[in-house]
């Protein structure tokens, strides 16, 4: 069973709106509404392949009951904690000249008795889950340390704890030695506090993460691909180029694809195919965390891995 935590789901709001500028009063041409924040795209995506999968959180208002009600229509098993303040939402204004301009609400504020409610729902899930993925912010009056908390409780039981988030909720995350991180090149320059200008920098960089016994360490690169560091090697994942339509929500999917992996005991080389794939194919859809099987078959044949000792 695979765990998905989304400590600040929101919901994901995309206006289509042509010549958007700021400044202008605009008319949407169409607007969808999707379940999101990083953890339920991990969540959508992983549903794609299996149904062992469970979602947490924190969830409140009518915000949180629309986006309960979209994940019983998507059949996703799913045990929020209720909270007093509001789920946030997540504005996407994609326009006709292929930009994206996106507006994130920092989510309601958690009091300390939602967060002491929130531990011991937890503690019940981690129980019947080998795999534990966590993504994306934290919302107001959580403490940074909430993901190295959670890996520690996680790692105490041999569990595989995936986190992917980024600056200081990151760093401290670190700390308890999460099984697998996926910084990008943006995420992995504010880690090091140095703007990273080619790959030697990138294994260089992946070196100082790689002392906090961490057992993979995935620096993602876009189209550019990956390369991920274990066990003392380097690798250099080619992803073949696929017609891109949207690629927000890629790394969610290479989360997604990691998690799948690691439940199926899939062969280490052949998990780093599926992950990439799933960001790959991922970019083809326009909708955000969402992947077809087919696609994700053929890119898996089209992608190369080359093994560097580091
Ligand atoms: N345009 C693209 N073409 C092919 N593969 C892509 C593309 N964008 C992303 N990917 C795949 O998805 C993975 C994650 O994407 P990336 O953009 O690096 O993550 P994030 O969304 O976290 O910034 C990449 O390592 C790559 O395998
Ligand atoms: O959960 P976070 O880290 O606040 O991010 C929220 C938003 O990020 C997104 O995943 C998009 O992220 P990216 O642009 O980094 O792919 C939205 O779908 C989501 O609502």
């Amino acid at each position: 069973m695979i765990l998905t935590i989304t400590l600040n789901p929101s919901i994901d709001r995309r206006y289509y709106v042509k010549g958007f500028k700021k400044d202008k009063v605009f008319r949407a041409e169409n607007v969808q509404y999707t379940p999101g924040g990083k953890g339920l795209n991990v969540t959508r995506v992983i549903k794609t392949f299996s149904d062992s999968l469970i979602a947490t959180g924190f969830i409140g208002g009518k915000s949180g009951s629309f986006i309960e009600e979209k994940l019983d229509e998507l059949n996703i098993n799913h045990n929020f904690l209720s909270v007093n303040g509001e789920t946030r939402s997540c504005l996407a204004i994609h326009s006709d000249d292929g930009s994206q301009t996106e507006i994130l609400e920092k989510g309601p504020v958690i009091s300390n008795e939602e967060i002491s409610n929130f531990n011991h729902l937890y503690n019940e899930l981690i129980r019947e889950s080998e795999i534990i993925c966590a993504s994306g912010s934290l919302p107001q009056g959580l403490p940074l340390e909430t993901y190295k908390d959670l890996i520690s409780v996680a790692k105490s039981q041999n569990k595989k704890f995936i986190l992917d988030t980024s600056g200081d909720a990151l760093k401290l995350g670190m700390e308890a030695s999460p099984f697998l991180i996926k910084p990008n090149k943006d995420e992995l320059e504010k880690l090091v506090g140095h703007v990273i200008t080619s790959n030697d920098e990138i294994v260089k960089a992946a070196k100082c993460l790689l002392e906090n016994d961490i057992e993979i360490v995935v620096v993602s690169l876009g189209r550019e691909g990956a390369i991920v560091f274990n066990k003392g090697y380097a690798y250099k994942i080619n992803v073949p180029s696929v017609k891109t339509v949207n690629s927000v929500g890629s790394g969610d999917s290479m989360i997604a694809g990691f998690a799948i992996s690691l439940m199926e005991g899939y062969d280490f080389e052949y998990m780093l195919k599926v992950a990439a794939a799933c960001g790959a194919a991922n970019a083809m859809e326009e909708e955000t965390g969402k992947v077809n099987i087919n696609n994700v078959r053929n890119i898996i044949n089209g992608i190369n891995i080359t093994k560097l000792k580091i």
